[in-house]
């Protein structure tokens, strides 16, 4: 079932288009996230659907119903800010309790209900302590339990986790994603950290310029990118520079650097609808490419070599080019050293070309 609709959604502040025409859908129970860079507009999105904004042209729907109009208040949905938003004087317990208080709900059910939203966060024993004695990841667990504890429809987050330190970050994201499945919440997610929104989401929006570039899953943003800008922007890879050669089926031949063809500098990958000739870009992940001393691909040299326990990461130089190699740890082996001349190769299918006319 859809929970939010939008339907061709603009706002302009003065002369920026902050958000361009927007459609899209975002099922309920559903962990959706918009990433895109500063100033893509992820932000005014989220105060359109919180109603904090109003559309200059477009529809919002929220179960169903056009909400496009209606203020933020009745609205069922509630917001995680970066900065948790806590009332200092009152306590963990009335802070989660304060919407259900204002609404005047009887004492009983605000007691059961904060109580199981404290219970969500891992919170149950800290009730009665002050936002000042809590750490931020448990003042932002406070902020969390408040969100939920009125059963929204729709709980949006702006980067809620980017205040937090490294480790901490990385405990509350797996916490929020428990929390999300247990509550069976649609969660609209801002990051600007890829990798959270990899590891999050069930589907990922990707905005550049208030425009949506593509909606998907972690897998086919990250596998099928619907562009370059997409390519470049999600994850790391490595970026050729060349002319298309030739084309079969989808197997493209590029040569690097658009000049004649020099023996040894062409390289392969997979395209769609780019005729030969044109001046394209290939793409191809750290992870997909293979180092050997089987003569298979490019002679190359290690520059760099970087062991990072789990995966070695390289800086290699083959066809006049520096390339980014990573290598998950196999037991057994050793990395490749520094200055240690390897060949590298990747499978043509595992890059992807794009036209940069
Ligand atoms: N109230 C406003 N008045 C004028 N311009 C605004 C206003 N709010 C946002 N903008 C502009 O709209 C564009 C989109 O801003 P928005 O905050 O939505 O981006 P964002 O993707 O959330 O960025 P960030 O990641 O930096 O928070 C930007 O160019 C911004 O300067």
């Amino acid at each position: 079932m859809i929970q939010v609709a939008l339907e061709n959604v603009s706002k302009i502040y003065g002369k920026v288009q902050a958000v361009q025409s927007v459609s899209l859908d975002v099922q309920q129970g559903e962990f959706f996230t918009l990433l895109g860079a500063s100033g893509s507009g992820k932000t005014t999105l989220l105060r359109l659907i919180g109603g904090f904004e109003t559309p200059d042209t477009g529809c919002i729907y929220i179960g169903g119903k056009d909400v496009s109009r209606l203020p933020a208040y009745k609205r069922n949905v509630h917001t995680v800010f970066q900065d948790y938003a806590l009332f200092p004087h009152l306590s963990v317990f009335e802070n989660v309790g304060y919407a259900l208080q204002a609404k005047r709900s009887p004492v009983a059910e605000i007691s059961q209900r904060v109580t199981e939203a404290l219970k969500l966060v891992q919170l149950a024993e800290m009730a009665q302590r002050l936002p000042a004695q809590l750490s931020g990841g448990q003042k932002q667990r406070v902020a969390l339990a408040r969100a939920i504890v009125d059963r929204p429809d729709v709980l949006l987050l702006d980067e809620p986790l980017s205040a937090l330190d490294a480790k901490i970050r990385m405990e509350l994201r797996q916490e929020l994603k428990q929390l999300q499945r247990q509550t069976g919440i649609s969660f609209i997610y801002i990051t600007h950290d890829q990798e959270e929104a990899l590891a999050l989401s069930d589907r990922i929006a990707i905005l550049k310029s208030g425009k949506l570039l593509q909606v998907g899953t972690p897998l086919e943003v990250y596998e099928q990118p619907a562009d370059l800008y997409v390519a470049e922007f999600i994850g790391r890879a490595n970026f050729l520079d060349g002319m298309l050669l030739s084309v079969d089926g989808n197997r493209g031949r590029v040569q690097i650097g658009e000049t004649a063809v020099v023996e040894g500098t062409v390289v392969e990958g997979t395209t769609a609808a780019i005729s030969p000739g044109n001046a394209v870009r290939l793409v191809v992940r750290p992870e997909n490419i293979c180092l050997n001393h089987a003569n298979i691909g490019h002679a190359t040299t290690i520059i760099q070599s970087q062991y990072l326990g789990y995966a070695t990461s390289y800086l290699v130089q083959a066809i006049g080019l520096n390339f980014h190699v990573m290598e998950l740890r196999r037991r057994g082996t050793s990395p490749y050293k520094e200055g240690e001349r390897v060949f590298i190769s990747w499978e043509w299918m595992e890059a992807l070309i794009f036209s940069t006319n």
